[in-house]
């Protein structure tokens, strides 16, 4: 099996951040690039990353109308990215169109619900139930608009790959224990996202922010 990490390389300046992934590059097997990348460096940014030779995911989370996403999608063509994320709750027209604006080798994944919420907080948006229901009910929407899987924290993808058994499944909010947590509270560990039917294994600060990144990399794919 290819090596299911994806570095998140959520830096602001450019330089130290293709440094960075030239030191983990041996122990990843992607690069995610998110809004705080792609905010600061744009599309050459992404030319700089793609130069290293890792495969791209372009993290940026589009949530408009379905005619603005489709365009957004055939902007971002030129780039060749391997994975790009939508937010579900833009509803199915928008991800029906952003699939079909997609390029052939893209796949477009639908965020759930971030893994930076807990129930209290889906409340507050005024959605009762559990993270773990609307992570289905959203699960269910993506696959019936044509994407190829969703994201979700590592404590739904069991649930949801029984679900969708074909589906593609990008697990961020991972940390390593005895690691800090930080803003995320939907948390498993890399080893438990993978062994519940994670496609790709999103890990930022555990890596960037380790006194030695390539080190705290190694260590986190021996686990796997
Ligand atoms: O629900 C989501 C969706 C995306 N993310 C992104 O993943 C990384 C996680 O970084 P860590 O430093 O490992 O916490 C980050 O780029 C988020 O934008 C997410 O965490 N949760």
């Amino acid at each position: 099996m290819s090596n299911p990490i994806f570095v998140a390389l959520d830096l602001p300046q450019l330089d130290p951040a293709l440094a960075l992934l030239k030191q983990v590059k041996a122990h990843v097997g992607g690069v995610k690039l998110g809004m705080e990348f792609f905010y600061s460096h744009g599309a050459s940014g992404v030319r700089d990353v793609a130069n290293i030779g890792l495969p791209i995911f372009l993290d940026l989370k589009l949530h408009d109308i379905p005619n603005t996403v489709a365009g957004a999608m055939q902007a971002i063509h030129a780039l060749e990215p391997a994975i790009v994320t939508v937010h579900a709750s833009g509803g199915r027209a928008m991800m029906e169109d952003a699939k079909a604006a997609a390029g052939e080798h893209c796949k477009v994944v639908g965020v759930t619900l971030l893994t930076s919420m807990d129930e209290r907080d889906l409340a507050r948006t005024g959605v009762t139930g559990s993270p773990h229901d609307q992570v289905m009910r959203l699960a269910e929407l993506a696959e019936s608009a044509g994407l190829d899987g969703i994201v979700c924290s590592g404590r739904e993808v069991g649930a949801v790959h029984k679900q969708w058994r074909k589906g593609f499944f990008v697990v961020p909010g991972l940390r390593p224990s005895g690691k800090a947590s930080g803003d995320q509270k939907r948390v498993v560990t890399p080893r438990q996202a993978r062994d519940d039917g994670a496609s790709v294994l999103v890990i930022g600060r555990p890596i960037t922010r380790a006194e030695d990144p390539a080190a705290a990399a190694r260590e986190i794919e021996g686990t796997l």
